[in-house]
C-alpha cells in the first residue's frame, strides 16, 4: 500500500470541476474552477478530496499524519497535463529538412521529393521495435518534465501492415513501462506511399479492407485518423477512411484544413469526428459545422510557428462556441517539441487565447479530444491522481513568463515523479 499524497495550499488550485461530462466551450472556458490556499488528497492513484485547506483538513481528520504531504504554497497546481495530437513513436530526425526551410523550401515542397514524412517512414521501417521504443523513451521523459501526464499517439509512419502495428505495439509498450500513460490512434492514412502515387485509391483501399480490420483486431488503437489535405487524402477518400474506421469500431480524427482549406472540418462534422486538428486554413461553414456537431477542434499553434506560418484563428473557433484544445503535434518534421506549456504560450500569443483558455484547452479539453473526460483533465473526487505543481503565484504568470519550464513537481497516479522539475 501506497501512502496518500496531501498536496497543500496552493496559491491557485485549478480544478475546472464540472467539465467531466462533455467538452467545454465558449465562455466556460475561461471558467477554472480556481480554489485558493486550495488543497488535495490523493489515495490508491485516485483523488479523494479537493477544496480549502481547510475544508480538506476537517475531512481528513486523524488520517492526516499517514500522508506525505506537499507544500504547494505560492505556487499553481492543474491538473495533469493531456497532449491529445502527436506522432511520438518514430526513428530518425529531420534537422537537414529544418535547414532547407530555411532556405526557402515549402514543407510539401520537401514531402512531395520523397522527404517529409517519406524519410520518417523509410527510418521507422529501417528500426527495430527495440530501436524504436529507445528512440521514444527520452520524448516521453521530457514530456513528464514538461508537466504532460497523458499522450495520445498515432501511428502513420509504417504505411504497411507491418509496420504500422510495429509501431502501435512500441506504443502499447511504453504505455505499460512510463508513467506517462498513450492513448493510441491508428494513421495508416497519413501519406499514400512512392509506389501507390498513381494510384492512390489502391492504397486506399488497402487501408480499409487490409489494415483496419486487422488494426481493430489487434486492440492496439482506440481512434482513427487521416490526413486530409490537398496533394495527400481527399475529402472523399477521407470520409471512406474513417467510416471504415466506425464499422470496425475505431473512433474518427481528422488532420483538418491544415496547408489548403480542404473540406476537413466539413467532413469532420459528417463522419461524427471526435476531434478535428490543425485547422489553420478553416472555413466559416467547417467551424459552423464543427459547433453543431459537437467536434473538439485540437489547434497546434507549436506548428504553424515552426511551419513559419500563421496560426489558426482560435478565437473565431471559441466564439462560435467549438471546444477548442491545444497539443504540441509533437513530431520530427513539423514539430519537434515536448513543450506543452511553451504551446500553451503560443495559444496566447499567437492566437489570442486567455491564460484560463489556454489551461482548459490543454487540461480537459485535451481529456475530451481523446475522450478521456471522465478519467483525466480536471482536479475532482474520483478521477485519477494526475496533477502539476507550477512554480507560479497564479495562472496568468504562466503565460507570461514564457518559454520556461516553471514545472516543479508533478504528481502521476498519486505517485510523484518529477520533483524540482527533476525526473525520479
Ligand atoms: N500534417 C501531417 N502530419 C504531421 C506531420 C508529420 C511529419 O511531418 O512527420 C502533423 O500533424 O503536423
Ligand atoms: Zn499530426
Amino acid at each position: 500500500m501506497t501512502k496518500p499524497l496531501f498536496v497543500r495550499r496552493a496559491a491557485q488550485l485549478v480544478t475546472l470541476r464540472g467539465t467531466s461530462e462533455t467538452p467545454v466551450s465558449g465562455k466556460r472556458m475561461s471558467d477554472l474552477g480556481i480554489i485558493e490556499d486550495g488543497s488535495v488528497w490523493v489515495e490508491d492513484g485516485t483523488i479523494r478530496y479537493v477544496g480549502h485547506d481547510s475544508d480538506v483538513l476537517a475531512q481528513v481528520g486523524e488520517r492526516l499524519s499517514e500522508a506525505d504531504q506537499i507544500d504547494a504554497r505560492g505556487k499553481v497546481v492543474t491538473p495533469g497535463l493531456v497532449d491529445p495530437h502527436t506522432h511520438v513513436v518514430f526513428a530518425g530526425s529531420r534537422e537537414n529538412e529544418f535547414e532547407m526551410r530555411l532556405s526557402g523550401a515549402t514543407y510539401m515542397e520537401i514531402m512531395n521529393a520523397g522527404g517529409g514524412i517519406h524519410s520518417t517512414t523509410q527510418a521507422t521501417r529501417n528500426a527495430s521495435e527495440e530501436q524504436l521504443y529507445q528512440e521514444t523513451l527520452p520524448r516521453l521523459d521530457r514530456f513528464l518534465q514538461h508537466g504532460v501526464t497523458t499522450v495520445e499517439a498515432k501511428s502513420g509512419y509504417g504505411l504497411s501492415l507491418e509496420h504500422e502495428l510495429k509501431q502501435l505495439r512500441v506504443a502499447k509498450r511504453l504505455d505499460d513501462d512510463h508513467p506517462v500513460d498513450i492513448v493510441s490512434t491508428f494513421m495508416g492514412a497519413h501519406a499514400v506511399p512512392e509506389a501507390y502515387k498513381d494510384d492512390p485509391d489502391r492504397f486506399v483501399d488497402i487501408v480499409i479492407h487490409e489494415m483496419i480490420p486487422k488494426v481493430a483486431e489487434s486492440g492496439l488503437a482506440e481512434f482513427n485518423d487521416v490526413f486530409c489535405e490537398l496533394g495527400v487524402f481527399t475529402p472523399e477518400q477521407s470520409e471512406r477512411i474513417l467510416t471504415a474506421g466506425k464499422e470496425h469500431g475505431l473512433l474518427p480524427k481528422i488532420h483538418a484544413d491544415e496547408i489548403e482549406p480542404y473540406r476537413g472540418a466539413e467532413t469532420a462534422a459528417r463522419v461524427g469526428a471526435v476531434s478535428a486538428d490543425h485547422l489553420l486554413r478553416v472555413t466559416d461553414a467547417g467551424i459552423k459545422q464543427m459547433a453543431d456537431a459537437g467536434v473538439v477542434a485540437v489547434l497546434l499553434p507549436g506548428t504553424a510557428f515552426f511551419l513559419m506560418t500563421e496560426a489558426a484563428n482560435a478565437r473565431k473557433m471559441i466564439d462560435a462556441g467549438v471546444p477548442v484544445a491545444l497539443s504540441t503535434d509533437r513530431n520530427p518534421g513539423s514539430s519537434p517539441t515536448e513543450s506543452l506549456p511553451f504551446i500553451m504560450n503560443l495559444g496566447c500569443l499567437s492566437m489570442n487565447m486567455t491564460p484560463a483558455e489556454v489551461i482548459t484547452a490543454a487540461t480537459i479539453n485535451a481529456a475530451h479530444a481523446i475522450k478521456r473526460g471522465h478519467v483525466i483533465g480536471s482536479v475532482e473526487t474520483g478521477k485519477q491522481g494526475d496533477l502539476v505543481i507550477f512554480d507560479a503565484p497564479n495562472v496568468a504568470y504562466m503565460q507570461y513568463n514564457y518559454a520556461v519550464n516553471l514545472v516543479d513537481t508533478v504528481v502521476k497516479k498519486g505517485k510523484v515523479v518529477v520533483k524540482q522539475g527533476s525526473l525520479l
